[in-house]
C-alpha cells in the first residue's frame, strides 16, 4: 500500500497551515437528497460496507480505488483495464471480481491493484460531492485518522454525508457524530456510539443475511475502531473520481477518546 502523507498541507481545502486545537466547528449532517450545494469539506461516511471495504483493501495493498458511477462504467473500466479488480455490493456478479464485503476482501492479496468499487450508498455519497475541495470517506475503522486530519486541517465548516437510508442510517450517522466530536479535540467515549451502529438495520440485515454478497464478521469488522491508522481522500483524477489512503500525523498534546 502507497500511503500519501505529510502535514495535510498539500490537500485542497480548509487552510492548511498545520495544527490546532479550536474546539468549535461548524458541522451538518445531510442526506445524498439533501445536498443542496456543494460542500467546501465533505466527509462521507459508509459503515456498512462500503468505506471499512474501502479501507480493507488498501490494508490489503490496493493502490487506488475508482469510484464508479454505475455498474456500466464498471464493467467498461475493466475492459479497459484487464488487471483492475472490480467490486461491486450484493450478490457476485458476471464482470465483477469480488463483492462489498470485508470479511471476503481481507483475504485477498492486492498488493499494486486499482480497485473499482460500485456500491448502492457508499460510492454514490462520494460521487455527489466530487466537486467538493476535500472529500474524505470513512467508517468507524479510520475515525480517528479522519478526525485528526481534519483537525490539522483546520476545517471550520464540515459537511458529513450520511449515506445509508436517505441520510436516516443510524450507523452511518453514529459514525459522523463521532468523528465529528472527535474532530473538534473532544474526549469523547466510542461505546455508545458503536452501540448505536451495532443496533442499526444495517447490522441486523447483514447478520440475518438479508444483504447478499457478506461474510459472518462483516458486522464486527465494521465496528472496529481506528483499525487502521490512515484516512482515505476522494479527489477527481479527470475523469475519475479516486480514493487513496492518506496518512495523517498524531498531533502532540491532543485529547484521545
Ligand atoms: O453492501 C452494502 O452493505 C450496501 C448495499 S445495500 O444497502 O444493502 O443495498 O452498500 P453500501 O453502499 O456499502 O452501503
Ligand atoms: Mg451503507
Amino acid at each position: 500500500m502507497r500511503v500519501l502523507s505529510g502535514p495535510a498541507a498539500d490537500l485542497p481545502g480548509c487552510s492548511g497551515s498545520g495544527m490546532c486545537d479550536h474546539d468549535w466547528m461548524d458541522v451538518r449532517f445531510l442526506g445524498i437528497a439533501e445536498l443542496a450545494e456543494t460542500p467546501s469539506t465533505a466527509v462521507v461516511v459508509d459503515v456498512m460496507r462500503a468505506f471499512t471495504v474501502a479501507a480493507w483493501a488498501f490494508a490489503r495493498g490496493a493502490e487506488k480505488i475508482v469510484l464508479a458511477e454505475s455498474l456500466d462504467e464498471a464493467l467498461a473500466l475493466k475492459a479497459r483495464h484487464p488487471d483492475w479488480v472490480t467490486l461491486k455490493d450484493g450478490p457476485p456478479a458476471a464482470g465483477f471480481d469480488t463483492v462489498n464485503s470485508p470479511g471476503l476482501l481481507r483475504s485477498v492479496d492486492l498488493a499494486g491493484r486499482t480497485v473499482v468499487q460500485k456500491t448502492t450508498a457508499g460510492t454514490v455519497g462520494a460521487l455527489a460531492v466530487k466537486e467538493a475541495s476535500l472529500v474524505l470517506c470513512a467508517g468507524f475503522v479510520v475515525a480517528e485518522a479522519t478526525a485528526r486530519l481534519l483537525r490539522t486541517r483546520e476545517c471550520g465548516s464540515v459537511t458529513f454525508v450520511v449515506t445509508g437510508d436517505d441520510g436516516r442510517a443510524e450507523e452511518d450517522l453514529a459514525c459522523a457524530q463521532y468523528i465529528a466530536q472527535r474532530a473538534t479535540g473532544a474526549r469523547t467515549d466510542p461505546t455508545e456510539f458503536l452501540r448505536r451502529a451495532g443496533t442499526s438495520r444495517a447490522a441486523a440485515e447483514l447478520a440475518q443475511g438479508v444483504r447478499q454478497g457478506a461474510h459472518a464478521d462483516d458486522v464486527a469488522l465494521c465496528l472496529e475502531l481506528d483499525r487502521f491508522p490512515f484516512a482515505m481522500v476522494a479527489a477527481l483524477e479527470e475523469p475519475l473520481m479516486v480514493l487513496r489512503p492518506y496518512a495523517v500525523p498524531s498531533l502532540t498534546g491532543e485529547a484521545s477518546t
